[in-house]
């Protein structure tokens, strides 16, 4: 076995060693020490400045315009160059969709945590249910909850996550299971069209990267922050870059999503009708390092609940994540393995903590074990 890199909080614990009910967390006086992060990952509350990021009107590109299609390429060039985020607006996703995505997103995280555990997270899964990560890391808890599942868009799949959230949760979880199974779709569909608008930034042609997402098999994730008593010892979501390709957001109006940028940390402000854009490690191996997977991370506030929703975009299992070839030459040799996306997955799931070096500390496992 690889000598892994150190990531010392990444050890799957017994299961049932400790479990954090954050409707009673958020009384305690005193955070448990496992909530508090050390002083150099604490966030500063105050003052923070905000991302200036490009709105981008995905109209004109949407309805086939082509000098559209090049100015959006142009700006999402701009924004991959510079910071990795970018907002999109006029994206064609049915607002009425995205409202219920959220309400549904309530009513599943106000459940009694016993009814929530029916989708536990197993030990190395991915999918299911987790609240702030216990028995899995043993320090530098989020002080959040998640639900993450599965969405495919190979037509033998059409109801995957629909099926997967019924036969966790049980029969009336259908509408729930709708909606996300349409959110998924939506966010596929948004996914191509952005990867199009790559290709254009990037020179790269025959739709290299759609056909690479057609039949992506991505993740759908639920972020629920409770109100924490002393937002200022913890995080909501540590600093990483997405071990992903593409991040598709959408945030609530609560606000807490901050970006490193020129080694500071600067807001995105919410927005309801934008969807808050990044991409991910995966994506960067695509495009041979030319566009940089992201610094972020997500405080917690005293006051309020924040929610977010985040489609992490995937390639098919069987893909190989390998630049193409108009951004391999001389002068821009190959910065990473060939690899697929089960891998890096594994490695975040079973091996590291993904943080803001997975890819190297990645890099430097698989070419230890194929050595
Ligand atoms: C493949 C994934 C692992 C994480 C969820 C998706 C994409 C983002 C990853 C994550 C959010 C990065 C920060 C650490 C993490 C443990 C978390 O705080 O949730 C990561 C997710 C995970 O491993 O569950
Ligand atoms: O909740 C947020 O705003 C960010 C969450 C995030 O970065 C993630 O889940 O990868
Ligand atoms: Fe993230």
């Amino acid at each position: 076995m690889p000598q892994l890199p150190k990531n010392q909080d990444h050890k799957e614990v017994d299961e049932s060693s400790l479990v954090f009910d954050a409707s009673l967390l958020r009384h305690q006086l005193h955070l448990p020490k496992q909530f508090i992060w050390p002083d150099e990952e604490k966030p500063c509350l105050k003052n923070v400045p905000e991302l200036v990021v490009p709105l981008i009107d995905l109209g004109g590109f949407l309805s086939g315009d082509p000098a559209a299609a090049l100015e959006a390429a142009r700006l999402v060039g701009e924004a991959c160059q510079k910071h990795g985020f970018f907002l999109v607006v006029n994206h064609g996703i049915d607002s009425k969709l995205i409202s219920h995505a959220h309400s549904y997103m309530d009513e599943f995280f106000e459940l009694p945590l016993s009814q929530k555990q029916r989708a536990q997270r197993k030990t190395g899964e991915h999918c299911g249910y987790a609240s702030s990560f216990t028995g899995r890391f043993t320090s530098k808890l989020p002080w959040k909850e998640t639900l993450s599942f599965q969405f495919s868009a190979e037509k033998n799949s059409p109801t995957i996550v629909k099926d997967y959230l019924c036969n966790t949760m049980g029969k009336d979880f259908e509408q729930f299971g709708n909606v996300y199974q349409e959110y998924c779709e939506s966010m596929s569909t948004l996914s191509l069209g952005i990867m199009e608008l790559l290709e254009i930034s990037l020179g790269v042609g025959k739709a290299y990267f759609r056909e690479f997402f057609e039949e992506n098999s991505s993740i759908m994730r639920l972020n629920y922050y409770p109100p924490c008593q002393k937002p200022d010892l913890t995080l909501g979501t540590g600093p990483h870059c997405d071990p992903t390709s593409l991040t598709i957001l959408h945030q609530d109006q609560v606000g807490g999503l901050q970006v490193c940028v020129d080694n500071e940390w600067h807001s995105i402000s919410p927005n309801f009708n934008a969807f808050v854009v990044n991409i991910g490690d995966t994506f960067m191996a695509l495009s041979n390092g030319r566009y940089k997977s992201c610094l972020h991370r997500a405080v917690v506030n005293s006051k309020t609940t924040r929610k977010s929703l985040a489609f992490f975009l995937c390639p098919r299992s069987d893909k190989l994540v390998t630049p193409p070839s108009e951004l391999v030459h001389d002068l821009s040799p190959r910065m990473y393995p060939d690899f697929t996306w089960p891998m890096l997955l594994e490695f975040t799931q079973k091996h590291y903590r993904a943080d803001t070096k997975t890819l190297e500390a990645f890099t430097n496992w698989v070419q230890q074990k194929r050595s």
